[in-house]
């Protein structure tokens, strides 16, 4: 047995990293999602971002499982995945994080990693006790804790650390199975603006060559770090483009942009 992650990076050629085919999901009568269309190419930052209410978690939680689409698809690397229960999509390679409840805050840093190798693995936290000499699962741990910068923590309880590092610890788990797609609910939410620049970085690292789909409000951190953004309003992809075409696009500035770049502004982000 063997903890190395699956080759986050599939062969020239393939499908698309993710794909989501005319979806939609209904409420009761209202329909949220209305007919939503996204490629996204294996190893792209791609930012979703759109006004309050349009549908963006809506979005996370049909790919990522949590809901069945009312209609359409859903595409992991060329392989259809909605309706598939979340930890069926997680073993075929996509993990979402669930902000800090994702954490054990009674655990250390270390057990906090090594359970989340070990769940990826297939392991019941039951069981990972008994397993815990397994020489191979603790490799990858240390691995993701020099990775996430949390060496220096590595007894520390999960509840003990603060805001940022617990943000950090939560990245580290999603990424312990070795998912090829990540999904990242607005990573630096809460976070001052020095720990948001660090922490922007330290996301790049960490999923470098793998894909990323952030859902994100703060314009600094989507410029800073998404390859192209993709623009949701009122249940469709009004627009996926580079960050410069999508802040030029008129629609885009009409619809949304302009009014939350004027906001961030005043407020001197
Ligand atoms: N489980 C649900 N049942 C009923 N309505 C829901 C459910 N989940 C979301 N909605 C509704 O769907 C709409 C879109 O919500 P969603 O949270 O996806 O938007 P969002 O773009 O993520 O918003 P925000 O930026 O404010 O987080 C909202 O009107 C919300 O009330």
């Amino acid at each position: 047995m063997t903890t190395t992650p699956t080759n986050p990076v599939p062969p020239a050629g393939t499908a698309h990293a993710l794909e989501l085919r005319g979806l939609r999901k209904s409420f009761g009568k209202t329909e949220i999602i209305r007919g939503a269309d996204l490629a996204v190419r294996a190893g792209e930052r791609v930012a979703i971002i759109g006004p309050n209410g349009a549908g963006k978690s809506t979005l996370f939680n049909l790919i990522s499982g949590r809901f069945a689409p009312t209609s359409g698809e859903v595409l992991l690397h060329g392989a259809r995945i909605d309706g598939k229960q979340p930890f069926e999509i997680n073993r075929m390679g996509l993990s979402r994080s669930f902000q800090i409840t994702n954490i054990f805050p009674k655990l250390s840093v270390f057990e906090n990693l090594r359970c989340g190798v070990l769940w990826s693995l297939g392991y019941r936290y039951a069981f990972w006790r008994f397993l815990s000499r397994l020489q191979d699962a603790n490799e990858r741990a240390t691995q993701l804790m020099e990775m996430i910068q949390l060496g220096p923590k590595r007894d520390v309880l999960a509840m003990n650390l603060t805001y940022a590092e617990q943000r950090a610890l939560e990245i580290g788990i999603t990424i312990a199975g070795g998912a090829s797609v990540i999904l990242l609910d607005e990573p630096t939410a809460g976070m001052s603006t020095s720990e948001t620049t660090r922490f922007i970085n330290l996301i790049r690292e960490v999923t470098e060559g793998r894909t990323l789909l952030t859902v994100e409000h703060d314009m600094g951190v989507v410029f800073g770090l998404a390859d192209r953004i993709a623009v949701v309003v009122y249940g469709e992809v009004i627009a996926f483009d580079t960050p410069e075409k999508v802040r030029a696009n008129p629609r885009v500035q009409e619809a949304y942009l302009g009014s939350v770049i004027a906001a961030q502004q005043e407020q001197g982000h």
